[in-house]
């Protein structure tokens, strides 16, 4: 079986062209081991290209842990990259993942994917939350340098206002009046990425509506640059929100496994 390695700001992911629909999707050890970065591959997460009669082509997408995650919104942009160096498509894509329909344009090495509209920002035990696509605390904080994001993420997504599901934890710090630094703690990952699409989308919307932050909005993340645009209709209702960012092929391979 023949695989694609992709990354979008060093969220990394193992691509497999199914338009035939053979690869084993239900076996979640499988994807597990294809994800380890000892044993396998080593990826964030594993996704599909299947074939959608409706749409360019259908997204599926796995947490490194094989069990079929929310969306992903690097993840996203890796497939568009994907499917453009298919030929998929030329400029612009419409495809349909977990939360439902996208549409993508390329921009030489940026891919701007149009996420799904955000209504809602509750107070959750304390805390700041909302779902992207994906469900995510944002927590802003003065030193995000030396903060400890693996131990202080994982006792939020394992605590109680959050079950049965868990969440993904993103930290912020203002950098300036329209920038800020990001780093999230990613559930199914179980440890901290480089970046996270739906994450940065998610404190792109509280700092708006939080430290009305003008849009659009600049995310640095360990893993490089994102930009955050949006419309803010009030009453914490975002549309037109879109994410926009590298996305890179950075080698293929056949799985021997
Ligand atoms: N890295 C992804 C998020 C994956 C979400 C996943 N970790 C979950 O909620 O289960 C992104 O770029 O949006």
């Amino acid at each position: 079986m023949n695989f694609f390695k992709y990354q979008g700001t060093g969220n990394d992911f193992i691509m497999i062209d199914d338009r035939d629909g053979n690869f084993p999707a239900s076996d979640q050890a499988f994807v597990e081991r294809l994800c380890h970065r000892r044993f396998g591959i080593g990826a964030d997460g594993l996704i599909l290209l299947q074939n959608d009669p409706e749409y360019d082509f259908r997204m599926v997408y796995f947490n490194a842990d094989g069990a079929e995650g929310s969306m992903c919104g690097n993840g996203g942009r890796c497939i568009v990259r994907f499917a453009h160096d298919l030929g998929l498509f030329e400029k612009k894509a419409r495809f349909i993942a977990v939360d439902g329909e996208h549409v993508a344009v390329v921009d030489g090495e940026n891919i701007s994917l149009k996420m799904s509209d955000v209504s809602g920002i509750e107070n959750r035990g304390g805390l700041t939350f909302l779902n992207t696509g994906s469900p995510h605390v944002v927590q802003f904080v003065d030193d995000l340098e030396s903060l400890d994001v693996v131990a202080d993420g994982r006792s939020i997504r394992y605590s109680e206002p959050f079950q049965p599901g868990g969440t993904n934890i993103n930290f912020a710090q203002i950098v300036d009046a329209n920038t800020l630094f990001v780093r999230t703690y990613e559930r199914g990952v179980e440890d901290e990425t480089y970046s996270c699409g739906t994450g940065v989308t998610a404190v792109a919307l509280v700092a708006h509506q939080q430290l009305s932050m003008p849009d659009p909005i600049h995310i640095q993340t360990i893993g490089g640059n994102l930009s955050v645009s949006f419309q803010y209709q009030g009453e914490d209702i975002f549309e037109s929100i879109h994410l926009i960012g590298p996305a890179k092929r950075v080698y293929s391979g056949s799985i021997a496994l």
